[in-house]
């Protein structure tokens, strides 16, 4: 049997970004014409995106490992490097895209939605765009961050009007390639349609899609033969049509065994809660219009059967349609009769508005990634450690070059911009303990030298003693002033450096806004 491939795990690899360029402009009789180290390219993003055109999984399915491409490297000059090539990677209508716990992160619906799947790294700054008033040459730049790495599972549920529902060659495929353009496959032996097909009808003024979906057996709704694939496509389309097979005349099947049998389980199905749009989610399968189409009447045993079942379903309250989808007989009355349904359907639920891109695009922090950073004393070797987590702490480690003591100086400043040395002194750190910022497999580990004079060695001092009280000389009135201007003036160097990194386009609008010196 053929793959069934709704479902798709994606191992993804965003472009990891450029790194920034050290260079100093070379000018004849100017030994030092300072620095002129372009900026790495950012990576590329691998971004999910609805295209009609795209039906099926199985392009991922085969090749399930997909990257961006990586930013180039700054060069000397100002040049910056190019961006990474971004992956578009399209996928069907109805697309959900869930993280390896099953969390859903994004349901794709409408032509062009997107998803950021991916985010590429950010290149990282040359020295030309680290210069600043208080550090004119920098010796230094900022690596490129590497791009994210994710694994993604991609499901199918098909977005349909209609979808028509029936035990495996009750004559569905049949049934759709004879009111659509849809040329399914269509065989005597069950099962075999196993990736739903759309058509598309027109009945008068009206257009709809109608879903051909897998067989269904009883036990589906507990995952027996296709089940709860089948079921899933179910799940989006306004309106059912039972197809029933009347040519079981000789078997142990009748119509209506099977109809219950299929009703049973829509019933049993369980609809996922968390999707809001109107029609799915929040109407159960068997609470959604139906119709019944008693299919191969064109066989004499089918005619029979058919008038058999007719008022018996009828007196349930069901509008039923003797067809034959192979002989294309009395289609018509069935096609309006379903149009009608569309219609109905699309008065209490206009069609949804395309979702746009459901994620912070890139550069943008993702959700739960704030200025906030938390310190937590660990132990190790019966050592004292501290750990510090955060996002701006995380990142600004993986964007240095600690071959570089520059580097690692600036790195140490952003650090106490931010607050990681005072909330160090706070947890307890004394200068010399292990410091790791980050998890255990990108984070670093260094020994902590404060660099500090923002008064937190106050807090350095055994609990319950100030070292103010114990200085034997108070600071001047006029030490005090000279104090106060060195912060402020370390402030405007913070203020202009965060504007270059704007400038560069390191943080959005939006990054700015919160973000503070
Ligand atoms: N005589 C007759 N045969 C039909 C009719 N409709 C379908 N069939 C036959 O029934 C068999 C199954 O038809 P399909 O359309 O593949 O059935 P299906 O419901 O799509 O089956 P699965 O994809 O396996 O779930 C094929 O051999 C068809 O030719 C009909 O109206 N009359
Ligand atoms: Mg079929």
């Amino acid at each position: 049997m053929a793959a069934f491939v709704d479902r798709v795990v994606l191992h993804l690899t965003a472009g990891n970004g450029g790194h920034g360029c050290v260079s100093v402009r070379r000018e004849k009789f100017k030994p030092l014409g300072g620095p002129d180290g372009g900026n790495g390219g950012n990576g590329g993003d691998i971004t999910l995106r609805v295209d009609a055109q795209t039906t099926t999984l199985l392009s991922y399915h085969h090749a399930p490992h997909r990257s961006g491409g990586n930013g180039e490297p700054g060069k000397g000059d100002n040049r910056d490097g190019k961006h990474g090539e971004g992956l578009v990677l399209p996928v069907p209508d109805g697309t959900v895209v869930k993280d390896a716990d099953g969390n859903i992160l994004a349901d794709l619906v409408g032509e062009g939605a997107e998803f950021v799947a991916a985010a590429g790294g950010d290149g990282g700054l040359g020295n030309a765009a680290l210069a600043s008033v208080k550090r004119k040459a920098p010796g230094f730049a900022l690596l490129g961050l590497p791009g994210e790495e994710r694994d993604l599972v991609l499901e199918i549920k098909t977005v349909a009007d209609i979808a028509l529902v029936g035990y495996p060659s009750a004559g569905k495929s049949s049934l759709i390639a004879a009111i659509s353009a849809a040329r399914p496959k269509i065989a005597d032996y069950p099962f075999t349609t196993l990736v739903p097909n759309l058509g598309v009808v027109q009945a008068g003024q009206t257009r709809y899609t109608v879903a051909d979906v897998p067989g269904l057996i009883p036990g589906a709704s507990q995952g027996k033969g296709l089940g709860l694939e089948f079921l899933r496509h179910v799940e989006r389309c306004a309106a059912l049509v039972h197809v029933l097979d009347c040519g079981t005349l000789e078997s142990d099947r009748d119509p209506i065994a099977d109809f219950e049998a299929i009703e049973a389980e829509l019933e049993s199905y369980a609809v996922e809660p968390d999707f809001s749009r109107p029609g799915d989610g929040a109407v159960p399968l068997n609470d959604r219009p139906r119709l019944v189409a008693l299919n191969k009447t064109d066989l004499p045993d089918g005619e029979a059967m058919a008038e058999m079942v007719r008022t018996e379903l009828e007196s349930r309250g069901l509008r039923v349609f003797e067809i034959s989808a192979l002989a294309h007989q009395h289609l018509d009355p069935l096609k309006y009769a379903m149009a009608e349904l569309v219609l109905q359907a699309r008065e209490r639920a206009p069609e949804p508005e395309p979702a746009v891109s459901v994620e912070v695009p890139r550069r943008r922090r993702r959700k739960g990634e704030s200025d906030e950073f938390e310190i937590r004393r660990e132990e190790r070797n019966l050592e004292p450690l501290f750990r510090v987590r955060g996002f701006k702490p995380e990142r600004w480690v993986a964007q240095t070059d600690f071959q570089n003591d520059e580097a690692v100086g600036y790195l140490a400043d952003r650090l106490q911009r931010v607050g990681v040395e005072d909330g160090l002194f706070k947890a307890g750190a004394t200068p010399g303990d292990a410091v790791v910022i980050g998890d255990d497999a990108t984070g670093v580990l260094f020994d902590w030298e404060p660099t500090v004079s923002t008064g937190a060695e106050l807090l350095a001092g055994p609990r319950g003693t100030d070292l103010r009280l114990q200085e034997r000389t108070r600071a001047t009135r006029a030490e005090k002033r000279a104090e106060q201007e060195q912060r402020k003036a370390a402030r405007a160097a913070t203020r202009a450096e965060m504007e270059a990194e704007r400038r560069a386009g390191i943080w959005t609008e939006d990054y700015d806004r919160e973000d503070h010196d």
